[in-house]
């Protein structure tokens, strides 16, 4: 079996993996522990935004008619009968020829229609020598240079949101954005799907501790800090993390146990055809379903997975550049579904390519890459280092730039690239 796997290609080993697919179910959480998380129902507006009439800027709340013509050579002069700061509620209405000092936010007082900006106008203790309004020395007016038009910075009720509109749909992920409106409508718990548990086993018994000194012909774990970076920003949970040699009745023992207790067993190394490849072995003889086992794509042609009840094994290759490519490819679009996600596969994207890459492939490429805006053009660059082995360069990539099989792609071609998530445009 181990020389003659069959083969799939990508779109069919992700369609395999999400058709095996169940959603997680939901749970409620404090908004503050939401970010990142996925939305489990549609979230509509529970009262209109704003909910009262405001003044937008810090000015005078006035009639628009009584400042209609007024220029800084004839200006308008308004008595002013009260101060209204934001949160505090107007105590007179606005009658002819009267104003009230209002601030950013703070409510409109009845009969004003219209805000000028403090900017606009001039404070005076006095009326002056203005027939019209009585001289008191307690008493303030305001002296507007300018007519604004009737409304001018004052937002109406439901303005920015009519009460009942739908704001968010389920399956969007909690960012900023959805943050402050959940919060504006006093979501201090929020639905949300919960998150897909994972196990991540490191294999191999070559592997060091991070902080273990060198041995010769040994090699400091990588994969595990990275996988378990890469879990993490999919809103996933890392619940068991744990190091195996290449000894296969280690391995069946840990992975079946925690294929009963978690969502996703990730593991890394042994895929391939060598003698102590144990997780191949194991696949061999899976008591489950085998989704696939080979892939028409460099590098991670070995990425295999499997699936036994709604649990998943995503079995990535050991070299750190196939295994980073094996999860943005097919792990992060499990967890993205366990979750519920509207968009679970990596955005796709044309551009241009920069740099000739001439090697001839008989399977699709992924190369490692960055994405360059320039004069209104969107270029990808491969990083550099590319081979399965290469763990240098993946900290560079953003993008993962597809060469399909064939001869390959010159200099200024266009190409298709995929969005890597985990690591936004340099
Ligand atoms: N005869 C063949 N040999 C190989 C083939 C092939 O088609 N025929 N494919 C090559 C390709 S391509 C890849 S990719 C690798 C896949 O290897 P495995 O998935 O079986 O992984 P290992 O054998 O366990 O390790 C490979 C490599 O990666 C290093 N490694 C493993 N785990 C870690 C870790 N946690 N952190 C850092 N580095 C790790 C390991 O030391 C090896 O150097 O097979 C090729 N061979
Ligand atoms: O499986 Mo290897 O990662 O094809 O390059
Ligand atoms: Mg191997």
């Amino acid at each position: 079996m181990k020389f003659n796997r069959p083969t799939v290609d990508v779109g069919k080993a992700q369609d395999l993996l999400l058709q095996h697919l169940t959603p997680l179910e939901a749970e409620i959480v404090p908004l503050l522990e939401s970010f990142g998380r996925t939305l489990a129902e549609d979230v509509h507006a529970t009262h209109p935004v704003p909910h009262f009439v405001k003044s937008g800027m810090d000015g005078y709340a006035v009639r628009a008619v009584d400042i209609q013509g007024a220029t800084p050579e004839t200006p308008a002069l308004l008595k002013v009968n009260e101060v209204i700061p934001c949160g505090s509620l107007p105590t007179k209405p606005i009658g002819p020829g009267e104003a009230a000092r209002i601030m950013t936010g703070a409510m409109l007082p009845e009969g004003a229609d219209t805000v000028v900006m403090f900017e606009m106008t001039e404070e005076r203790q006095e009326a002056g020598g203005d027939e019209g309004f009585e001289k008191k020395e307690s008493l303030k007016y305001a002296v507007v240079f300018k007519e604004v038009p009737l409304g001018r910075n004052v937002s109406q009720i439901g303005e920015e949101m009519a009460a009942g509109e739908l704001l968010l749909e389920r399956g969007r992920t909690i960012q900023a954005g959805e943050a402050a409106l959940l919060a504006t409508f006093g979501f201090s718990e929020v639905p949300v799907v919960r998150r897909p548990r994972v196990a991540i086993f490191t294999t191999g018994s070559e592997l060091l501790a991070v902080d273990a000194p060198l041995q010769p012909g040994k090699i400091r774990n990588s994969n595990r800090y990275m996988l378990t970076s890469l879990v993490q920003s999919a809103s996933a949970q890392v619940v068991s993390l744990q190091t195996v040699p290449d000894d296969i009745e280690q391995a069946r023992a840990l992975v079946c146990d925690w294929m009963n207790r978690v969502d996703v067993v990730l593991t890394s190394g042994g895929v391939s055809v060598g003698d102590f490849d144990i997780m191949a072995d194991l696949l061999d003889n899976w008591d489950g379903q085998v989704l696939f086992q080979k892939i028409e794509m460099r590098p991670g042609s070995v990425t295999s997975a499997a699936a036994r009840g709604n649990a998943f094994l995503c079995a990535l290759s050991g070299n750190p550049g196939a295994c980073f490519v094996g999860f943005e490819l097919f792990v992060r679009p499990v967890l993205h579904g366990l979750q519920a996600r509207r968009q679970v596969l990596p955005t796709a994207f044309t551009a241009v390519l920069r740099g000739d890459y001439p090697k001839a492939n008989i399977y699709a490429r992924y190369l490692r890459g960055q994405t360059l805006l320039h004069e209104g053009k969107v270029y990808v660059e491969p990083v550099g280092k590319d081979q399965s082995s290469v763990t240098v360069s993946i900290k560079d990539s953003d993008c993962l730039i597809v060469i399909p099989p064939g001869g390959g792609v010159r200099d200024g071609e266009m190409v298709t690239a995929l969005r890597l998530p985990s690591q936004p445009y340099a």
